[in-house]
């Protein structure tokens, strides 16, 4: 089921049970005007290593981000990462993306683009992005030149996202790497716990839940989540008050 109006604030974590599975940009942290703006708390990268050892390594950061660029905006999390939508990871068994995408001239033109339209692009390891959260009015515009861009990169697929479009390479979906990972250690046997905001985090809320975990969304709009926080603010109080028991 889906719905706009679940308003339940999820159970307390079990850190000794629960494998724990968060999407970074609108989980962790606030969505900012541009990707490169987010703000970082102070303390977040410190607390999710108490909770990662407390759950004995089983944390994961799951996001659409490029894996380089999650590592650097949290230099002293050292656990394990999935990025680039499960096409890139870090201390994990995943297989990553295979494609025969130019991806330098596809950068390129996803930058010619953008200056010719006032947007924004964002170059990622194993696709691009187009940005109009600075210019709402350019959505057609920008997903028109998505499609296009798709249509002529095999290979690759269109990722609808907050106020952008991304190009993904087929198969790389959250979901499907967490499939992967969450049957081996230290993941195994433990409760799902999944955390995240967007369109591009649903079916790893569903997968979470399915097997009998915790689907949280985070912020407004429709869900299949059980559960709801009001802000990437009530998910630090939430994963913090587990490391304060
Ligand atoms: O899976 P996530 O960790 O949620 O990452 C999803 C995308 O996040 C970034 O874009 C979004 O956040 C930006 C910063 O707040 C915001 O300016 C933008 O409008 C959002 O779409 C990132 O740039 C993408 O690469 C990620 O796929």
């Amino acid at each position: 089921m889906t719905t706009d109006t679940l308003n339940t604030a999820p159970p307390a974590l079990v850190p000794e049970e629960d494998a724990i599975f968060l999407d970074f940009d609108g989980t962790l942290v606030d969505i900012a005007l541009r990707p490169d703006a987010v703000q970082v708390p102070e303390g977040l990268a410190e607390m999710l290593m108490d909770l990662h050892a407390m759950c004995g390594g089983a944390l994961a950061l799951v996001s659409g981000r490029a894996m380089g660029e999650l590592a650097g905006f949290l230099p002293r999390f050292t656990g394990p990462l999935i990025g680039s939508h499960g096409a890139e990871s870090r201390g994990l068994d995943l297989p990553g993306a295979s494609h025969s995408v130019d991806l330098a001239a596809l950068h390129a033109r996803f930058a010619e683009f953008a200056a010719a339209n006032g947007l924004l692009a964002e170059p990622k390891p194993h696709g691009a992005a187009i940005h109009f959260r600075s210019r709402p009015e350019a959505e057609a515009m920008a997903r028109a030149f998505a499609s296009e861009m798709i249509s002529l990169h095999p290979g690759l697929t269109l990722q609808p996202a907050k106020m952008a479009f991304e190009l993904r390479p087929e198969g790389a979906t959250k979901d499907t790497a967490l499939r992967l990972v969450a049957d081996a250690a230290p993941f195994a046997g433990r409760r799902p716990v999944y955390l995240g905001d967007d369109t591009t985090d649903e079916p790893a809320l569903i997968w979470a839940q399915e097997l009998g975990g915790i689907g949280v969304k985070v912020g407004e709009g429709a869900s299949a989540a059980r559960w709801r926080l009001a802000s990437p603010d009530a998910v630090r109080a939430w994963l913090a008050a587990a490391t304060e028991t």
